[in-house]
């Protein structure tokens, strides 16, 4: 089933055009991965369909719904960890998820949330005295306090520490084992990378592709390098005349062979056939960094804030913040 549906988003701010024309279906169960430059028009599609803003035209269903007209009905059913909300210092972890609890008529048990979340010895500390990633776990606890089907997490590790961002990836993979679909807006592409079944890339305020991250690999860069030294002479040709290769050079003994498709079985085939052996073998990865540049034209901005501030929504503060 569906869970979210974008059709034609278009949304500006005064004269400025924020999103274009942005369009995506998310399937119930899927981690689906939003990524782009600054600006492009990522924290606009997502508060869109968390009802926050109100699209100019194109429409949203969340789950069926739709997020303005159904919005009590969306807020039962979507949690949102959005960039940059405020949160009460002195709140203590466990009043904190007691209190956005009883704004759902489903609450989860705030208690299960704690140890899935790994915050059962903070459930009495305050919020100023959690460490960065402690907030960060907390803020995924309260978009999930009200036993949502879907999440929305923007920035999600956005000033974490290398070990934290890890444990923070393996805990949403259990979130979505508990059946949560999951719209992730992330700058890291490893983690996006890691995480997400299927990504769109906005571009200016567009989706420049929807695909598996390795079909944005694959679709941005076709072309592929394998590199080898052999002990014993090869004719050329036996690598030449494969359908996946396109080039062979020999520079300084080391042999550099460009193709497409299953280039590396295609060698390694010809190679064995030969029955020559492939020492230093090594083939040149691309990953999704060279897909963003291929799609956007520039470098993926993944440089962190020092001091994430990530809390959820509540109820309360989520009144539609139209302009
Ligand atoms: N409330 C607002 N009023 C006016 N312009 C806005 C407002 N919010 C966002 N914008 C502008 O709309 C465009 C899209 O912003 P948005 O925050 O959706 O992009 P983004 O892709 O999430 O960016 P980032 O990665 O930097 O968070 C930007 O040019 C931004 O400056």
């Amino acid at each position: 089933m569906t869970a979210l549906e974008v059709r034609h988003l278009h949304k500006r701010y005064g004269r400025h055009v924020a999103v274009e024309d942005v369009s995506f279906t998310v399937e119930e169960g899927e981690i689906f991965g939003i990524i782009g430059p600054n600006g492009a028009g990522k924290t606009t599609t997502v508060e869109s369909i968390a009802g926050l803003r109100t699209p100019d035209s194109g429409s949203i269903s969340v789950l069926g719904l739709d997020p303005i007209r159904d919005r009590a009905e969306v807020r039962e059913r979507l949690g949102v960890q959005l960039q940059e909300s405020g949160f009460p210092d002195a709140i203590r972890v466990s009043e904190a998820l007691e209190l956005y609890g009883s704004f759902y008529r489903n609450p989860a048990d705030w208690r299960e949330l704690v140890e899935l979340l790994g915050l059962t010895e903070k459930r009495d500390t305050r919020y100023q005295a959690l460490s960065g990633g402690q907030k960060q776990r907390l803020s995924i606890a309260l978009a999930l306090v009200g036993s949502p089907r879907v999440a929305i997490l923007d920035e999600l590790t956005t000033g974490l520490d290398p070990q934290a961002r890890r444990d923070t990836w393996s805990l949403i993979e259990r979130v979505r084992d508990t059946g949560v679909t999951i719209l992730l807006v992330t700058h890291f592409m490893d983690e996006a990378e890691r995480l997400c079944d299927r990504i769109a890339v906005i571009d200016g305020g567009r989706v420049a592709a929807v695909d598996t991250p390795e079909g944005l690999i694959a679709r941005s860069s076709p072309v592929r390098q394998v590199r080898f030294r052999l002990s014993q002479p090869l004719d050329q040709r036996v690598l030449t005349e494969l359908p996946d290769v396109i080039d062979v050079e020999i520079v300084k003994g080391r042999w550099l062979v460009t193709g497409r498709g299953q280039l590396l079985s295609s060698v390694a085939g010809a190679l064995a056939r030969a029955r020559v052996v492939a020492e230093d073998l090594r083939v040149d990865q691309h990953n999704l960094d060279d897909a963003f540049v291929a799609f956007t034209g520039r470098a993926p901005e993944s440089a962190a804030s020092p001091e994430p501030q990530a809390a959820p929504e509540s109820p309360e503060a989520s009144e539609r913040r139209d302009d």
